[in-house]
């Protein structure tokens, strides 16, 4: 049996019946064209007698697309196979994917019908297919809860009306792993004439077993995935591409071969998620934000002394550049020396326990502490021998009252207190900074940063403050937008030039 796994990619077909995931022709091209890099064998493009939009993005995907092959999805339907023709009329390569229910609750409920009438109605549908495309797959929907003997029955007479590739979709997702792959075993021991065709997965995620039913299938005998990126499709969703094509890449003992371009599965993920307004879950395998990320101290510092303590896959491999080793209330002392030298401060011994001290505090206020924050930190331990700095600084503002600070500061070790009313917090606190120190000293500019992550974030505030003729400017941050801006005003007059 050959080692090469067909990637056959239903992202925009399973994956577009989500509701909310529906994509307009110019998108669609947009990802076939991706998908098309990325390496995929079968790019399913819709189900063209849905409507008249899905007919038209199948046609513009034919011409925008060369070596996959272009596949529409049909009914065991006459009309249906007729449609899906005529949309594939400019693919390079052309597939019609016909079918019909298999399972004893699909033939009494949706078609009461008999297990008879519904071989013929497959076998008709292939037949009619066939007068088409030279390519035609057929699926037995809901073949995870047909019995394998008439499944194999179905399968062979299929086969014999020319089906190329058959798929044996567990549409609800019910099948235990070891089930799916028996059930595929079982067709290819049962079936006369399977070696004429490829057999096909299609698993759903109900039970969270997509993947792992899948690769149970390719190991008893499959050599076609139907798979989706990000795993999106109906309900809990499909079978995840990136998954697939990891698990094959990092287990290539199994000496299964696929087309992907695993460098392009980042790229593809995020692109993906974006037009379909479908947000990708932090711990989502190979492809969550958090795939390849580093958070407790123990594990950021096997990674640092050698990363493959904890990671099996280089980020590298699905285009991703770096690890991320992420700063929170758990980690150590080694993961923040790392990350302060990336920014370029190397710090030892005292001086780093300082910072580190500093940063457990934050952290401890903050879920992650960014870039900017460390940065912070190491600006405000340079700040500290300043000559001034805030002691005590408490704010009362609210609706239908004044706004009041009291601020005391510590100035060359002595300290001097102050209160003031202002038309906000901020006002307030800069009027009490400005009835201890005595200059003239106007504020020209002052911006305080979006918060860009959540309300936790460290507001940073950038100050121009105008004094003796001469513009001075000042940073402050902190978690306290109030303190943030003095602080900002006081860095302002600790750089004053008298
Ligand atoms: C498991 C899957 O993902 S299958 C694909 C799911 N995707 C979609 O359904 C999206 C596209 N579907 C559509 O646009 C529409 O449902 C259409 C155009 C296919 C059909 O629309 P309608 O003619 O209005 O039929 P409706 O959707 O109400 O019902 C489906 C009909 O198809 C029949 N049917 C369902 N599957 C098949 C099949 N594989 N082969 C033959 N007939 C089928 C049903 O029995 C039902 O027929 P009935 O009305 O005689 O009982
Ligand atoms: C149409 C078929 C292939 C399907 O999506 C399913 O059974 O899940
Ligand atoms: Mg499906």
């Amino acid at each position: 049996m050959s080692d090469r796994l067909y990637i056959f990619d239903t992202t925009l077909r399973d994956g577009e019946q989500v509701p909310g995931c529906q994509l307009n022709t110019v998108e669609k091209i947009q990802v076939a064209k991706q998908l098309e890099k990325l390496g995929v064998d079968v790019i399913e493009a819709g189900f063209p007698i849905s409507s008249p939009g899905d007919f038209n993005s199948v046609i513009e995907i034919s011409k925008a697309v060369t070596w996959p092959t272009i596949c529409a999805l049909t009914r065991a339907v006459e009309k249906d196979i007729d449609c899906a023709a005529e949309a594939l009329q400019f693919a390079k390569h052309k597939r019609i994917h016909t079918g019909i229910g298999t399972s004893d609750s699909h033939i009494k409920y949706k078609f009461n019908s008999t297990r008879e009438e519904i071989i013929e109605r497959a076998v008709a549908a292939v037949k009619y297919a066939k007068r088409y495309v030279e390519d035609v797959e057929f699926y037995a929907e809901d073949a995870g809860r047909t019995d394998n003997e008439y499944l194999a029955r179905v399968v062979e007479a299929v086969i014999k009306a020319g089906a190329t590739v058959v798929n044996i979709p567990d549409t609800t997702g019910y099948c235990l792993p070891r089930e799916y792959g028996e059930k595929i075993k079982y067709l290819m021991e049962h079936v006369d004439g399977v070696h004429n065709a490829i057999l096909s997965t299609h698993c759903h995620n109900d039970l969270g077993m997509a993947t792992a039913c899948t690769l149970e299938g390719v190991l008893n005998g499959a050599r076609q995935v139907e798979v989706t990126i990000n795993g999106i499709g109906e309900r809990a969703g499909n079978t995840s591409e990136e998954e697939i094509a990891m698990i094959l890449k990092c287990h290539h003992d199994l000496g299964i071969e696929t087309n992907i371009n695993t460098r392009r599965i980042a790229a593809t993920s995020r692109m993906i998620s974006s037009l379909m307004n479908m947000p990708v879950q932090p711990n989502k395998a190979i492809v969550g934000r958090n795939a390849f990320a580093h958070s407790s101290g123990i594990h950021q510092d096997g990674v640092l002394k050698n990363v493959e303590t904890y990671e099996i896959i280089d980020p590298k491999d699905i285009g991703i550049d770096d690890n991320s080793i992420i700063l929170t209330a758990r980690s150590g002392h080694a993961a923040l020396k790392h990350r302060l030298e990336v920014l370029g401060i190397e710090l030892e011994g005292e001086k780093l326990d300082k910072i580190y001290e500093e940063f457990l505090r934050l952290a401890d206020k903050k879920k992650e502490v960014t870039d900017d924050d460390i940065l912070m930190l190491a600006g405000a331990d340079r700040a500290a021998s300043n000559a001034i700095k805030i002691d005590q600084l408490q704010v009362t503002s609210g609706t239908s009252m004044h706004p009041m600070a009291a601020l005391t500061l510590n100035i060359a070790g002595e300290k001097f207190s102050a209160a003031a009313v202002g038309n906000g917090p901020v006002d307030a606190a800069i009027k009490a900074l400005k009835t201890i120190i005595r200059r003239e000293m106007t504020l020209k500019e002052f911006t305080i940063q979006a918060i860009n992550r959540g309300s936790d974030d460290v507001g940073k505030v950038h100050m121009q403050v105008e004094y003796n003729g001469h513009n001075y400017y000042g940073f402050g941050a902190n978690t306290d937008i109030v303190a943030a801006s003095v602080e900002a005003y006081i860095d302002c007059i600790n750089k004053f030039k008298d």
